[in-house]
């Protein structure tokens, strides 16, 4: 595996590195010691899927609130996406920057979010599937957003009019102040 860390500071691109024969290849995709070597939690303890039928579908931008944190790892079974991350952790430097990262089937590389970020990704082809793996449960009253279209971030998506959730089209808008709690990051 390759790991590149991404312009925010613990978040990391993890490429797969094929060993190739004649029946196709093997990867490895997970390993808590390398995953270690790099700062980054790879316990794992839920997955899931995400299926989106239409390219222009928008999920996000997601996090759960303290003391609920949750690392991510974010990979694309089928499809093509721009996975889009947040940092939201109150002493970081670059706090409210955000970074956009394609991903897809083909290249099987991986995104690791760590705690202390909003994530969210937009579909770029029809029937894109995600796969994510988790350190934290999911905890219904626990999750939060952010809008896709804050000013305040001024993430420069591919497209003006996504499919959105009704709960991705309410979130709250940032103020001066917001999620400055010292509890609820890292
Ligand atoms: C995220 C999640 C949702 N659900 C349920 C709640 C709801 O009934 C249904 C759909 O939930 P949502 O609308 O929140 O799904 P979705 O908008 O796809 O939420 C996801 O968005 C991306 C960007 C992320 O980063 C994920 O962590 C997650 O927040 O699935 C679970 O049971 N477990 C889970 O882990």
């Amino acid at each position: 595996m390759r790991f590149s860390e991404t312009p925010l500071a613990g978040a990391f691109l993890i490429e797969p590195e094929p060993i190739a024969d004649p029946r196709g290849f093997f990867a490895r995709t997970v390993d808590r010691e390398a995953f270690a070597a790099h700062g980054l939690d790879a316990d794992f303890v839920q997955a899931s899927v995400s299926f989106n039928a239409r390219a222009g579908t928008l999920r996000g931008l997601h996090f759960q609130r303290a003391p609920h944190a949750e690392d991510k790892l974010v990979r694309v079974t089928a499809g093509a996406i721009l996975d889009v991350i947040v940092d939201m952790r109150p002493r970081s430097p670059t706090r409210w920057r955000w970074h956009a990262q394609p991903l897809d089937a083909a290249s099987r590389a991986a995104l690791y979010v760590p705690k202390g970020f909003a994530h969210g990704f937009v579909t770029l082809v029809d029937e894109t599937e995600i796969l994510y793996q988790m350190t934290t449960p999911y905890v219904p009253g626990a999750g939060a957003g952010l809008r896709w279209d804050d000013p305040m971030l001024a993430i420069e998506w591919p497209i003006r009019t996504p499919i959105l959730s009704e709960s991705d089209e309410a979130w709250p808008l940032l103020v001066p102040g917001a999620f400055d709690d010292e509890d609820a990051f890292p």
